[in-house]
Order: structure tokens, then sequence, then C-alpha cells
């Protein structure tokens, strides 16, 4: 599963948090995050992230480019509600192309704790047959 992880600045230290519980989880999966979310994530847990630009710079949009051509399979994206964002446009981007690909999305630790659990039980096990799928249509 490649799943995107996203942490506002008063967000990250619970996704660090989140990232050391469902460690045993996580680590069976190709995880991508926004710049300092994935840096906080990779020296808290040693977990191996692929890191895009920091938010503000355009990493929501790089994570918007692989949903848009269905390489990832969910984002867990810590929202701060609270406080306004300068790439504010970037963000409404991202989760509309959640919406527009079906792509599961958690806005908030509760969420990310019932996708994170599913994605244990194989419950997200149908997001492979999109991905063979996709490489099928690249391939003809
Ligand atoms: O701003 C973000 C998401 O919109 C997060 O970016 P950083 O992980 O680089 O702080």
């Amino acid at each position: 599963m490649h799943i995107a992880l996203i942490a506002h600045d008063k967000k990250k230290e619970l996704m660090v948090r989140f990232t050391i519980a469902y460690q045993h989880i996580l680590k069976d999966h190709h995880l991508y995050a926004t710049g300092t979310t994935g840096k906080k994530i990779m020296d808290a847990t040693g977990l191996s992230v692929h890191r895009f630009l920091s938010g503000p710079m355009g990493g929501d949009q790089q994570i918007g480019a692989l949903l848009a051509e269905n390489r990832m399979d969910c984002i867990l994206f810590f929202r701060d509600p609270l406080t306004s964002q300068p790439h504010e446009p970037d963000i409404l981007a991202l989760m509309r192309l959640a919406d527009v690909h079906n792509v599961p999305i958690a806005t908030n630790v509760a969420a990310a704790e019932v996708i994170i659990r599913s994605i244990k039980q194989g419950d997200l096990a149908w997001r492979e047959i999109v991905q063979q799928k996709r490489e099928e249509g690249e391939e003809s």
C-alpha cells in the first residue's frame, strides 16, 4: 500500500505519536510525506519515508500528482482547522483529487486510526486491483 502522511505544524507531534504507535503496521508499506512531516517521522521512528517538498513549497501538490495517477492508496492528513495556511488552495486540491479518485483520506487522527486498522485487516486490498488495472492500462 502506498500511504501519504501529512501534518500541519500544530498536529506534527500527534503525527509522530501516531506513527510510533502504528509503526508495526506502517513498516510493511511504502510511505510518503511532505518534507517536514517526513523528517520528524523518520527521526522519531526510523521508518523509511519518501519525502516530498514541504507543504507550503508544493509538497501537497506533489502528493496530489501521484493521486491523479492513482499511485497513492490512502492519505493520512492531520489538518489544523484552526490556523489559516498560506497554501490553502493546494490543500483543497489534494482533498479534491482524493475524492475524484476514491482514495481514502483521513483528515484527523480518529479517522486515521480507522483507516490504519482497516489496512491491517486487508480491507483496502481493493486498491491493489485499481493499481493493477492502472499498470495494465499503461502497458497497452
Ligand atoms: O503544510 C503541510 C501540508 O499542507 C505540511 O508540510 P510539512 O510537512 O512540510 O510541514
